[in-house]
């Protein structure tokens, strides 16, 4: 397979160099060093881009209509407290990375590879920048197994409830949302106990106390944290909002942040570089750092897990 990258250029917009190394027709990123973020992603665009013309963007913008006119403050309640019973399945971490083979995430424009894949690209990524930080490796491993509310066996929740960037239900829609438009179908937009800059909270509650759209974050933390975890505040933290673009990359929202979330993010930001531009066919070999990660899994949580 052949990544296209953009050859004009040798550094990207936040000005990392960009190392490229050739073998026949497969150009890899190199990753052992500091960890260099490539330009393009593997359709030969930026990343995030959701209005660039390829072969994604009309299904991503699809996604993003659903999903903002799904997400209300009763759905999220209803879904959350339902799911987060945790009583529909019990397995082990690993087993859950190999449940998520099968699916492919319909809201990114960057990646079309099985999530298995994802996942390992972002650990491995992150284990050669910060090979002491071993929680964080396996929060990189683990940060998206909530997709596996796709699965048949958990009642398949459709994408728009599973997957896409995420957002506080409950106060206005911030304008850095993507695709912010379609939220004006959505039935809260027009319900002024919702609508306002605070809607249902106040300033400074702290992200605990907020209401965020349903999805894979919010689920994996709460089987996380109820299987209890043994992981670090930072790392239940980069689960829960890794995909909560428009606070940690847009600074929507931070009226909502309590000091413990303003510490948490310090690591957010450094996690999201490599969920972000690890996304790459640069294929992992699973046997052979399979062995690392169970030593991970087995230190910061128990061998079965309630889901
Ligand atoms: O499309 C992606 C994908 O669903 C990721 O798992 C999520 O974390 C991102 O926020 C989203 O943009
Ligand atoms: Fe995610
Ligand atoms: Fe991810």
């Amino acid at each position: 397979m052949t990544i296209l990258i953009d050859f004009q250029s040798d550094h990207n917009d936040s000005g990392d160099e960009i190392v490229e190394k050739s073998q026949g027709n497969v150009t890899e990123l190199v990753l052992d060093g500091a960890f260099v973020a490539p330009h393009t992603n593997s359709f030969g665009h930026t990343f995030r881009d959701y209005d660039a013309e390829s072969e994604r963007r009309t299904s991503v913008e699809h996604f993003y209509r659903t999903n903002h006119i799904g997400q209300t403050v009763d759905f999220v309640r209803r879904t959350r407290e339902e799911y987060g019973k945790l009583n529909r399945t019990e397995m082990s971490i690993w087993e859950c990375c190999e449940l998520l083979n099968e699916f492919i995430d319909e809201s990114d424009p960057d990646l079309d590879e099985p999530q298995i894949e994802h996942l390992l690209q972002t650990a491995e990524a992150i284990r050669k920048d910060y090979p002491d930080e071993d929680w964080l490796h396996l929060t990189g491993l683990i940060h998206d197994l909530g997709k596996v509310l796709l699965h048949t066996s958990f009642g398949e929740l459709p994408q728009w409830a599973v997957v896409g960037d995420t957002y506080p239900v409950g106060c206005a829609f911030d304008e850095s949302i993507v695709h912010h438009k379609y939220f004006k179908e959505n039935p809260d937009y027009n319900n002024p106990s919702y609508n306002s800059k605070y809607g249902m909270y106040t300033e400074g509650c702290g992200l605990d106390n907020v209401l965020m759209s349903w999805g894979h974050d919010d689920y994996m933390y709460l089987v996380a944290k109820e299987n209890q975890t043994t992981l670090p505040s930072a790392g239940l933290f980069i689960i829960r909002y890794h995909s909560f673009y428009a606070l940690h990359k847009s600074e929507a929202y931070k009226h909502l942040m309590n000091d413990e979330d303003k510490e948490n993010m310090e690591w957010l930001k450094v996690f999201n570089k490599y969920d972000l531009y690890s996304k790459s066919k640069v294929r992992i070999n699973v046997e052979e750092v399979k062995p690392y990660y169970l030593s991970l899994i087995n230190k910061y949580f128990p061998v079965k897990l309630k889901w």
